[in-house]
């Protein structure tokens, strides 16, 4: 007999059960292949180039040659679709947006457990969604190109304070910049000012990341392959991974919360240094009402992405032209004609005078195609299936964008080994057939939020030290100069190992100059 209680939703079950099973069956998707790619061994599949831990982008480099700008890797139900022109790039991850946008699922890293890391409190790490939105909104109103302006005199007067280090104690360098790099994104977030040494929200900052790095490769911990594990209790042997996420997990909380605290007590006895921190509180919903506490976690939370996205991979570019700089005097030299020209010797270099410095803008375009300073970018991950040129690309699959291919082309660039300033300029502008080598900073609704600011303190550091100093290499046994330097073949984002080189004031006049200035009359 049948049961007419159950009846409408038995119907409905046995329709929705065939409508899925036809569209599975019948729907074009099912019909097409997915992206060609290397063919790989019985059940790990391309493990093994998935997994290549040396210059995995060389690697992917190579595979594209053979297979085009489009290749699929796939692996213990892992697929990775590596792109490699920006043609596909711009098609799939910025025309397509709404289906790339999301990050690789890291259970360790941001699960949906108790048990985890919540490193997706982070929005680059999030999945695309309210929160990734809300936050990235935040971050986004005061980093902006049209407001970006509003940190330049920190970024000039902490410039400023670069040049007198500099000229103190040339030889520490690296750690100059540094500092200055940090300075600008601590003051311009939190109105702080960060101590030389042992900075405590540095070290929160650094510890942060040694744990995205110890935990964030799919696979270090089991959990990231068998998530039910995380029912197992914590008393039991093997479940190590649980304290460490819990460690983390409490640093990475600190690093948002205490430079957020210090702001909010600051603002209390109305001594706070104005700030993006404190223009969102003084723009926020009044304390006690139903929005005042999310609006409060968001712009923590967005604000303390900065210094994990945001040091390294401006520190990275920074030392990479003080590299290259000492590899090629004449690049130097016709930077130095170019600032003299423009700004006066003597003289430093403003924003103002930006647009005329067409030398120093194609250093800053050259330097970052040259490096790559990202190499694969941040993957990026589908939200649903999508069809492609007659493929079918899987809700899930890990995206790649590989940038170091891209800017690396010699259809785009003629040497692009070699670091040629000159090609981005034509007829005493910059040339806008040349591909745009600003792919560094990613693609779609993903892309680098924090570049604004990012290229105008490069642009300073470039212009500034370049207007004061010269950068030599030093001699080698035979008296010849030379710099040694090498790149990590490993990583996210790759920075030169430590190199040495020389950094002089250019004349006694420059030397003078140097002297006499005084950083907080520059803010
Ligand atoms: C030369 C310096 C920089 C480079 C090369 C760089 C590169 C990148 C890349 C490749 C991505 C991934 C984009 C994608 O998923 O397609 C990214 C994301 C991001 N970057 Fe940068 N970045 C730099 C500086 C900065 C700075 C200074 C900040 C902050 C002040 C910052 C904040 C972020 C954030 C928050 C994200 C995540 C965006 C999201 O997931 O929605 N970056 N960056």
């Amino acid at each position: 007999m049948i049961d007419l209680l159950h009846y409408p939703v038995t119907v409905t079950g046995v329709l929705l059960f065939a409508h899925f099973v036809l569209r599975r069956f019948l729907s074009r998707s099912s019909r097409l292949p997915l992206p060609p790619g290397p063919k790989g061994y019985p059940i790990i599949g391309n493990i093994l180039e998935i997994g290549q831990q040396e210059q995995p982008w060389v690697v992917y480099s190579d595979i594209a040659k053979e297979y085009g700008d489009m290749f699929m890797l796939k692996s213990l139900g892992t697929n990775v679709l590596v792109l490699s022109s920006h043609k596909v790039a711009n098609e799939l991850l910025e025309q397509r947006s709404t289906i790339y946008s999301g990050r690789p699922y890291l259970p360790m890293l941001c699960g949906q457990f108790y048990h985890r890391m919540k490193y997706d409190e982070y929005f680059a790490n999030a999945q695309y969604g309210p929160v990734w939105r809300r936050r990235r909104r935040a971050f986004h109103q005061h980093l902006n190109p049209t407001v970006v302006h509003h940190h330049h005199h920190i970024i000039f007067g902490e410039a400023v304070q670069l040049l007198q280090d500099l000229a103190i104690s040339p030889d520490r360098f690296r750690r100059h910049v540094q500092h200055y790099i940090n300075r600008v994104i601590f003051r311009s977030f939190y109105g702080v000012k960060i101590a030389e040494q042992d900075d405590p929200y540095i070290t929160l900052g650094m510890k942060t990341m040694e744990g995205f790095i110890e935990c964030g490769v799919p696979g270090t911990f089991l959990v990231d392959m068998i998530p039910a594990l995380k029912y197992v209790p914590d008393w039991f042997p093997g479940t190590g991974w649980k304290r460490v996420a819990e460690y983390y997990r409490q640093i990475a909380a600190d690093a948002r919360q205490e430079p957020w605290n210090n702001v909010v007590e600051k603002m209390k006895e109305g001594v706070a240094e104005p700030s993006i921190a404190s223009a969102m509180i003084e723009s926020m919903s009044p304390v006690g009402s139903p929005a005042r506490e999310q609006e409060e976690d968001d712009a923590r939370d967005a604000l303390g992405v900065g210094y994990v996205a945001g040091s390294d991979t401006t520190l990275a570019a920074a030392l990479t032209f003080v590299l290259l700089m000492a590899k090629h005097p004449e690049v130097q030299k016709k930077a130095q004609d170019e600032l003299d020209s423009v700004v006066g010797i003597g003289q430093l270099p403003s924003f103002e005078d930006k647009p005329k410095l067409i030398y120093i803008e194609a250093i800053l375009r050259e330097t970052m195609r040259w490096l790559r300073m990202v190499p694969l970018g941040l993957p990026h991950a589908t939200t649903e299936e999508d069809i492609y040129n007659g493929y079918v690309i899987p809700e899930g699959t890990i995206v790649v964008a590989n940038i170091y291919h891209m800017l690396n082309d010699p259809a785009a660039y003629d040497n692009p080994s070699e670091f040629i300033p000159e090609r981005h300029i034509k007829d005493g502008k910059i040339d806008k057939d040349v591909l745009d080598p600003y792919a560094v900073f990613g693609f779609g609704r993903r892309i680098c939020p924090g570049r604004h600011m990012a290229l105008d303190t490069l642009y300073t550091l470039i212009s500034s030290t370049l207007s004061m100093f010269d950068v030599s290499a030093p001699k080698d046994e035979d008296g010849n100069p030379s710099v040694k330097y090498s790149y990590p073949t490993r990583g996210a984002v790759i920075s030169p190992n430590p190199f040495d080189c020389v950094i002089r004031p250019r004349s006694a006049r420059h030397d003078e100059f140097l002297r006499t200035l005084d950083p907080s009359t520059k803010d």
